[in-house]
């Protein structure tokens, strides 16, 4: 079992706060990403898990042992991170198995079996025998990877392992990584600012910002519900639209709304609100519909992948719209938008209110 315990992490360089006061876990056997912008604190955070650096305070717990204190070497934990230290002169089964050579508890032939249970899962048998300078970058990441799981630590952590990978070489990576991650279940917390490869690759996402986490949520949820404007706007591409809203005498008012809507009762006060809806919820058309409001189409559509990705204008709001059919009118022409209400996020001072 190798649960993973921040409890509350702080990291100060300084007077600057990097991480501030992260308490969470990650749970045994699962794939964890932390996911943020740059600068948000995430590889500080994982330098810590990983015994890098030393919290300012807090406690880091695998397993239920406290290795707040203990140098890398002594965690017994897997690495990669975006420069792979590589052996040339050794092949690849000989790099993936290096790290189990010093290991009494692992026999010979245990080695060479988890050598050749990973060159399998990786698709690289073919390759065990040729040298890390004959391979390509995403192939060298893939016997990174290998490396670091086949001695089944319970614990891998990886920090933008695809970073200086091209793109199918990345696809392949990330196939490759979730095909071992799910035969070998273990604990892996996984560094990116990369949403499409957390949305793919994460159990569970950890959306970070400013040092702290806002949201540690499955990927699904995470798009569909985030718990601040800022998940909201992070996630999606483009992210979710902001219309304002005003909260009055039972109702809620927004130019969004063709009428306005019973404010929901556990939500206290009047006031200011905001409205958060994904583009690709709002329905446009060239007529009007019961509950729709006109606007005026203000950008070309771009098509990609069969989905349209536009603008328009409400009043002096700008909303996108992404569909998958073009807009039924020209530019500067009257569209119609319709949302559908239950899945308006409502939120207030950044933060959504959840009923
Ligand atoms: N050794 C250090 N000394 C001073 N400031 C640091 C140090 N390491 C990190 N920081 C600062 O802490 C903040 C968080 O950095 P960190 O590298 O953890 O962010 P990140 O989310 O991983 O960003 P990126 O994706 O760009 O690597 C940044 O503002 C960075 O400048």
């Amino acid at each position: 079992m190798a649960e993973i315990v921040i409890d509350h992490v702080t990291k100060r360089f300084g007077s600057f706060t990097a991480v501030s006061d992260i308490a969470m876990r990650f749970a045994d056997g699962e794939v964890a990403c932390l996911l943020g912008p740059s600068g948000c604190g995430k590889t500080t955070l994982m330098r810590m898990l990983a015994g890098l650096e030393r919290p300012t305070s807090g406690r880091i717990l695998f397993g239920g042992r406290d290795v707040t204190a203990l140098p890398p070497r002594k965690r017994n934990v897997g690495m990669v991170f975006q420069y792979p230290v590589m052996y040339p002169t050794l092949s690849v089964a000989e790099n993936i198995g290096l790290p189990m050579v010093h290991d009494r508890s692992v026999s010979a032939a245990e080695r060479e079996k988890r050598v050749a249970e990973v060159l399998d899962v990786l698709d690289m048998r073919d390759k065990a025998t040729a040298f890390i300078e004959e391979l390509d970058a995403g192939s060298r990441q893939k016997v990174a990877v290998g490396r670091a799981v086949a001695r089944q630590s319970e614990i891998v952590l990886f920090d933008e392992p695809t970073t200086n990978v091209e793109v199918n070489a990345k696809l392949a990576l990330i196939r490759a990584f979730k095909l071992v991650t799910q035969r070998l279940r273990q604990t892996i917390v996984y560094v990116t600012h990369d949403q499409t490869e957390a949305m793919t690759l994460a159990d569970r996402i950890a959306l970070m910002q400013a040092g702290r986490i806002l949201q540690y949520d499955r990927p699904h949820k995470l798009y569909d519900e985030p718990s601040s404007e800022f998940g909201g706007w992070f996630l999606g591409n483009p992210g979710m639209n902001f219309v304002p809203a005003e909260a009055a005498g039972g109702t809620l008012r927004s130019p969004l709304l063709a009428e306005p809507l019973a404010k929901p009762a556990s939500l206290p006060g009047d006031g200011k609100l905001t409205l958060g809806i994904r583009p690709e919820l709002i329905r446009m058309t060239g007529a009007p519909e019961t509950g729709s409001v006109p606007a005026v189409l203000t950008d070309q559509a771009i098509g990609i992948a069969g989905r349209y990705l536009t603008k328009v204008r409400l009043g002096e709001i700008e909303v996108k719209v992404n569909t998958d059919r073009r807009p039924p009118a020209a530019l500067g022409g009257t569209v119609h938008l319709t949302v559908p209400v239950e899945r308006l996020a409502i939120f207030r001072n950044g933060e959504r209110f959840s009923p």
